[in-house]
């Protein structure tokens, strides 16, 4: 069986007053998709959060391909991309504007192609329009134009279905398994009811089956 990219084992964290989750542990394999499932409030965006690296009120241990993720941190940025809940672009800018911003920190991306991977979101005709003249769905695509650049094996992923039309959320789920597919791994937290083949499951706030 291959390697796992991230090992979490008896992660608790606790806000407020609340344990949201003790004692949980599970494996993401390359070559998988997985759900992280609960109610609302029951930590999905906080778990996600850590796993990204963006959270330290948590306790427990997280390993970045067998290795400390601490150490390691620089390797595990470099192959993990985090889609946050928020589309995270500005309003001023347009869609290349943002995407060029958003892929300049990794690696240099042609023009061309940011353009191609606006168009495959479906806002061609719409890559120099201010973001701020577009619906919450195209904002949302334009933050999702990056899956379609993404070299990361690792993706991260916070209710990216949120705004987005039914051939949307088909396209999406496609991406999700070619990820997986391409030797791959994603983690989803979404209310939509995602079902693809193989589909692993995390479960917060009740009965889990998260010892993947
Ligand atoms: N900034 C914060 N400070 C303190 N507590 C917070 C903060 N953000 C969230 N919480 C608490 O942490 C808990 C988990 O929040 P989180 O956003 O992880 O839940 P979630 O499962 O993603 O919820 P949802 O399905 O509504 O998006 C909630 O009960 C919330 O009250």
């Amino acid at each position: 069986m291959s390697e796992p990219l991230l090992q979490a084992a008896n992660l608790q964290c606790e806000r407020g007053e609340r344990i949201l989750f003790r004692d949980l542990s599970f494996s993401i394999l390359p070559g998988t998709v997985t759900r992280v499932e609960g109610a609302n409030g029951t930590g999905k965006t906080t778990l996600l959060r850590i796993l990204a690296g963006l959270n330290d009120a948590w306790s427990g241990e997280l390993l970045w391909r067998g290795q400390s993720r601490v150490i390691h941190r620089e390797e595990f940025l470099r192959n993990m991309l985090y889609l946050g809940h928020r589309p995270g672009i500005k309003a001023l800018l347009t869609p290349m504007e943002n995407l060029r911003a958003l892929t300049a920190s990794r690696r240099p991306v042609a023009d061309t192609v940011l353009h191609q991977a606006l168009a495959g979101t479906g806002l061609d005709g719409f890559q120099e329009v201010p973001c701020r003249k577009l619906s919450a769905g195209q904002q949302r695509r334009v933050a999702l134009a990056r899956l379609l650049i993404a070299d990361e094996p690792l993706w991260l992923l916070d209710e990216v279905f949120t705004a987005i039309d039914a051939d949307g959320v088909r396209a999406i789920e496609t991406l999700l398994q070619h990820r997986a597919e391409e030797g791959g791994a994603v983690v989803v937290t979404t209310h939509h009811d995602l079902q693809l083949p193989g589909m692993q499951r995390i479960v917060l706030g009740g009965e889990s089956d998260d010892e993947c």
